[in-house]
């Protein structure tokens, strides 16, 4: 892979020891095995990592660990041997068996690389489960079988298998244990959320295996492993689970140890993990595959992990919304999680995470177009002349307004209004506050997913339930802060969040603000958090996107021209401070 960094630094030198250290936590009853010894790798030297006298008591709900001993030593010379990288492939590039042979292809042009391959499901299987699952709740145990989504995903499977002349009978078994489970969901009638991954699972499951098979088939030597078997060890927050720290050393321990005893490239469902307490099946959240990418990349010390799409890279802004999106070139970490965060598609929310703890490069690359550069993330990158970077969307988030004359020369006031949020397990997105007032934001796809709140419309008698379920959450919201002081529900808001250099905000607020001005747009709210690389601004849904779009050819084109405002151009759409105007 061209350019990719090497980063041998501290940060990852030591992986171990972050890992011992979280060993104590209490939630790891259930991986002791892990807790031995694991030779561990970073950027392709093996480090050995041996935990002596540890214990861990296996049982639920207890661990004990009696005594723990770190030693390390480093030695190189086997790291030919080690794997380089991860590939991570998302839906859209392997929606179809043309697409997985392209991919193959892809893998194969690197030859210099041994990575271990990350898959998502093929194409939309992950919506159409879900789909498929909503509508076996109502459609009767005799109709489960005849679901048209769950049909569409027997042939997609079937005819790529045989498109890539791998035996049908490498994922038989898993459709007809999906048929199983949807008359399972019928016979219930729920689909609770635990049911709700162990469905989608479905898809990761087939993906890899048809995958693995055919990289076999054309002399690749390749081993399938479903994520949850290999030590993915996640909350119990089905449909939104975290990783735990034990994943670090539990997948690498599988990982190398097969690869150590006989080599071949990994194919690795994405987004399942499983319950530690539970054991079953747990999602990452949606687009949770980049996660799992970066958890591999941090578990194995890798030089860098690549997550494959169907753009160019992170792009100035949604390519949905604007077609003259263009690709940024460099991010940090901090601006992508960011961008992520506040609703860009492209990265999982989280996904930054192991990548940053790891100092692990991440490369977003378009498996369609494998020559395009592509963006590429790490910690720190030249920030003297960057001003905007992206410009990101959130749609369908709620405003409160909430007033207070009691809080003047108050205290205790915000942890009143806090406690309410968190009593009722409800996250708040952005907040501004003034002496007696507090306006913040709520994100109603936090508890329903993004994509299916978005076709909601075209679904809405599938999904009336879910809504009806939204408001009588936000009701009772209003109705607690109602005890405290005077409040006011918005609905239907968007954040548009700018990513770039909060060092220069004037100069980003100044023209953003002439933008919206001039287009007529009334900002409600603005904050400005700590983390230096993003301002939010709150204006109704309806104007969102003609605002992203006036935005985005103020700061990054101009008649025509990429890039703004006559200073000199550098990378990342970013401008000299000069003629702003
Ligand atoms: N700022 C952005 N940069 C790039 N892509 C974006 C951005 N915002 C939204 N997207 C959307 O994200 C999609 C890629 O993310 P995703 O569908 O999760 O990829 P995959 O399934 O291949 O992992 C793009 O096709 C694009 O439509
Ligand atoms: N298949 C899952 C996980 C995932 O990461 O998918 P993708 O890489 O296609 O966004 C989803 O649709 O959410």
């Amino acid at each position: 892979m061209e350019g990719a960094l090497n980063l041998l630094g501290g940060a990852t030198i030591c992986p171990a020891s972050t890992r011992c250290q979280s060993l104590l936590s209490p939630q790891l009853h259930f991986v002791s095995s892990i807790a031995q010894s694991a030779g561990l790798y970073t950027n392709g030297k093996r480090l050995s990592c041996r935990r002596l006298g540890l214990r861990v008591r296996c049982e639920r709900n207890a661990a004990d660990v009696l005594d723990r001993k770190v030693t390390e030593s480093r030695s190189s010379g086997d790291n030919e041997q080690q794997f380089t990288c991860v590939m991570k492939f998302g839906g859209s590039s392997v929606a179809s068996a043309e697409r997985m042979m392209e991919v193959a292809e892809l893998i194969r042009s690197f030859p210099e690389e041994r990575p271990v391959i990350v898959l998502s499901a093929m194409g939309k299987t992950t919506n159409k489960l879900l789909l498929a699952g909503e509508k076996a709740v109502s459609c009767g145990v005799t109709n489960a079988s005849d679901i048209d989504e769950m049909k569409f995903i027997k042939e997609l499977h079937l005819k790529t298998a045989d498109e890539l002349g791998v035996d049908r009978s490498i994922i038989a078994n898993h459709l007809d244990e999906l048929e199983q489970l949807l008359k399972g969901i019928a016979m219930m009638k729920e689909l609770t959320l635990r049911t709700r991954d162990y469905l989608v699972s479905f898809g990761e499951c087939m993906s890899t295996r048809i995958f693995a098979a055919y990289l076999s088939r054309i002399g690749v030597k390749a081993r399938q492993y479903d994520a949850f078997e290999i030590g993915f060890i996640t909350t119990d927050d089905f449909t939104n689970a975290d990783i735990l720290e034990a994943t670090y050393p539990a997948v690498a321990k599988r990982l190398l140890g097969d690869w150590n005893s006989d080599p071949a490239i990994p194919i690795v469902t994405g987004f399942l993990g499983k319950g530690w307490r539970s054991c079953a099946v747990t999602t990452l959240g949606r687009g949770g595959s980049d996660l799992t990418a970066t958890t591999i990349g941090k578990a194995l010390g890798l030089r860098e992990i690549q997550v494959w799409k169907d753009v160019d890279g992170v792009l100035t802004c949604d390519p949905n919304i604007h077609s003259g999106a263009e690709p940024v070139p460099f991010l940090t970490f901090d601006e992508a999680a960011e961008l992520a965060y506040f609703g860009a598609q492209v990265l999982h929310p989280q996904s930054m995470r192991p990548a940053r703890e790891g100092d692990i490069p991440v490369r977003v690359k378009n498996s369609y177009n494998p020559q395009a550069p592509g963006t590429l993330i790490t910690r720190n990158r030249d920030m003297s002349k960057a001003v905007l970077t992206s410009i990101v969307l959130k749609r369908n988030v709620t405003m409160l307004d909430i007033v207070s004359t009691r809080m003047l020369g108050q205290y205790g006031f915000l942890a009143r209004v806090f406690a309410i949020f968190e009593d009722l397990g409800i996250s708040v997105d952005v907040v501004a506050t003034s002496e007696v007032s507090l306006s913040l934001t709520l994100d109603p796809s936090k508890l329903w997913s993004r994509e299916l709140i978005q076709q909601a419309s075209k679904i809405r008698v599938l999904f009336s339930v879910s809504f009806e379920r939204t408001r009588d959450e936000l009701d009772h919201v209003v109705e607690e802060l109602e005890k405290i002081a005077v409040v006011k529900l918005l609905q239907h808001r968007s954040i548009i969040s700018l990513i770039g250099n909060v060092q220069r905000s004037s100069l980003i607020l100044e023209k953003a603000f002439h933008v919206l001005r001039t287009n007529g747009v009334n900002v409600q709210m603005i904050s400005q958090g700590a983390s230096k690389v993003n301002i939010s601004l709150i204006v109704n849904d309806n104007e969102a996107e003609q605002c992203v779009r006036a935005l985005h050819s103020a700061f990054f084109e101009i008649d025509g021209l990429k890039l703004d405002t006559g200073g000199c151009t550098s990378q990342n759409g970013s401008v000299s401070a000069s003629n702003t105007a």
